[in-house]
């Protein structure tokens, strides 16, 4: 049994640990299933009556307990003097169990068989069609129903969906075949992984977490999420300056990279790496490039190292390891180039370095295929891939990666023995025994070159202070995420620079402290 989550994620029960939990709610706590039903067809009526507070409603129902929290809340609705259009998508000699007790209980006008054509002339519609028990693309009449709900929304007809946007697989984001886009979901007990991860996340909505009362203490491993939340507790995890503080203690950084041309991003990572709390920080770059930095950041020291035409070779390899031998982390890889000379050192130092090692960029472009030669090595590894470097690592295609967020980062992590980052708005950081900490994104400020150096410099700050690879890791990308919220805030979203992020790394975390 794997380890429990940190107590710094909110949990994120997939399917399996949700259907685990409710079975334990019930066998074990003596807590009806139907009374869990109800709980959850209020809160879902709670939202509709928020979102969609006039008009026809269409209640669609599935013929499992999904279906059954469907006619709970049509029930509800009736009752607060709604008009509502119950349609059941299949016979209901099919429903079963709760969901049958609550045909039962439903008053006035019984489902009508599910009429497509109905959806389009109603001022909104409860998705109850699909929750935590599908499995794969939609298919047969259930699939009919989840296309319509669909086309329906994108003519503007709003939909409030019921656990999970149907169609959306609730422990992964994944989306196999036809999904509804909502504008809320009512979801129950907790959020679900796949909420928070694209393209299930764009799907969700506004989402609303439904207490239904499931007994927190005493609860059996098997009903552990693997997934949770980043939440500003992960930012108390962080050791702090005090007063005799010296710059011995807050570690040395190397920020290994750039090329003629690209000399800006290790220089951005070296910035963050000091504004996110490093005692002191070096660049090692070409020799040719060495004076940019001399000039541009006086905080930052630099090493030149041997190039050719304004890329790093193998031969730096010597005095980059003699240096490690110095520093607390490396960050290997911003602006580094695609010179094979720059990648066959990049692959020699990534193996060799006896440091906690933060690999971005084209350090990873370097491993294009090699993912499993990393899990050669024994100090902390961090990779903060985005989607194209993902798909390089693992050798498959772009959309691969953009389909299935979650399972990919996961297998990267397993087979590189390091704690994968994939970037995006819902950035993912999974380790190689499958835990993964998801960031709440929702800062596009940060949608400008550089800023994924910025990240970079930040986990490498974190690494050098000792802190634990994955705490380092989430608490960087939650430090990152608040950063570009307060840059946003401060001077707008559009025309942030990653400088700006970088300048703004130690008030997101004063702030962050505040609140986590
Ligand atoms: N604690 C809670 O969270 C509670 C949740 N409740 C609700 O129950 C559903 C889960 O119900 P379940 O019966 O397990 O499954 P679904 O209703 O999601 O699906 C049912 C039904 O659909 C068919 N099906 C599955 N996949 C497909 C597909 N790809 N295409 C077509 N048809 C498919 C299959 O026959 C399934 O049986 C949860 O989401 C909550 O809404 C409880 O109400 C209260 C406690
Ligand atoms: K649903």
């Amino acid at each position: 049994m794997s380890a429990p989550l940190p107590r710094w994620l909110d949990p994120l029960p997939d399917a399996a640990a949700q259907r685990a939990l409710d079975g334990w709610a019930i066998e074990q706590r003596g807590i009806p299933g139907i009374e869990l039903m109800e709980r959850a067809g209020r809160g879902l009526f709670e939202l509709v009556q928020r979102r969609l507070p006039t008009g026809t409603i269409a209640v669609v129902c599935g013929k499992g307990n999904n279906g059954g929290d469907g006619l709970v809340v049509a029930r509800l609705l009736r009752d607060a003097g709604r008009e509502v259009d119950v349609h059941l998508v299949c016979d209901p000699s099919e429903l079963r169990g709760d969901a049958r007790v609550n045909l039962e209980r439903l008053p006035g006008s019984p489902p009508r068989v599910f009429n497509p054509g109905a959806l389009f002339e109603v001022a909104g519609i409860v998705d109850a069609v699909l929750g935590t028990g599908a499995g794969g693309a939609p298919h047969g009449l259930i699939g009919d129903a989840v296309e319509t709900i669909a086309e329906a929304a994108v003519h503007g007809v709003p939909v409030v969906a019921c656990d999970v946007p149907s169609g959306v697989d609730g422990s992964t984001g994944e989306v196999a075949g036809a999904a509804v886009r909502a504008v809320a979901t009512a979801t129950f007990h907790a959020a679900k992984p796949g909420l928070w991860i694209a393209p299930g996340k764009g799907r969700a909505g506004e989402v609303a977490v439904v207490d239904i009362g499931i007994p927190v203490d005493g609860r059996p491993p098997e009903t552990a999420p693997r997934a949770g939340l980043i939440g500003a507790a992960v930012i108390g995890e962080l050791p702090h300056r005090g007063a005799e503080a010296t710059k011995f203690d807050g570690g040395a950084v190397l920020v290994c990279g750039g090329s003629t041309g690209l000399s800006g991003a290790p220089s951005l990572a070296a910035l963050a790496a000091a504004r996110a709390g490093a005692g002191y920080v070096t660049a090692l770059v070409p020799a040719s490039l060495n004076v940019v930095f001399e000039l541009r950041q006086a905080e930052v020291m630099s090493v030149p190292l041997p190039e050719e035409d304004g890329a790093l070779v193998p031969a730096a390899l010597d005095l980059a390891l003699e240096r490690c031998a110095r520093a607390d982390a490396l960050v290997l890889g911003p602006g580094l180039g695609r010179s094979d000379g720059a990648g066959a050192l990049a692959r020699a130092l990534a193996v060799e370095a006896p440091v906690p090692l933060l690999l971005d960029a084209d350090g990873l472009n370097a491993h294009a295929g090699r993912l499993e030669e990393l899990a050669a090595r024994t100090a902390p590894t961090v990779l903060t891939p985005h989607g194209g470097e993902l798909a390089r690592l693992l050798d498959v295609g772009g959309d691969e990666v953009r389909a299935r967020r979650l399972s990919l980062a996961r297998q990267a992590a397993m087979r590189s023995g390091a704690i994968v980052v994939l970037k995006g708005d819902d950035t993912l950081v999974a380790t190689p025994e499958g835990a993964v900490g998801i960031s709440r994104g929702d800062a596009p400020a940060l949608a400008t070159a550089g800023t994924g150096d910025v990240l970079s410099g930040t986990i490498g700050a974190l690494l050098a202070r000792g802190v634990e690879p994955f705490t380092a890791a989430c608490a960087g990308v939650e430090l990152h995420r608040r950063a570009g919220q307060l840059v946003g805030e401060r001077i707008g979203v559009e025309g942030a620079l990653a400088g700006d992020v970088a300048d703004a790394l130690p008030a997101a975390r004063r702030m962050a402290a505040e609140v986590g």
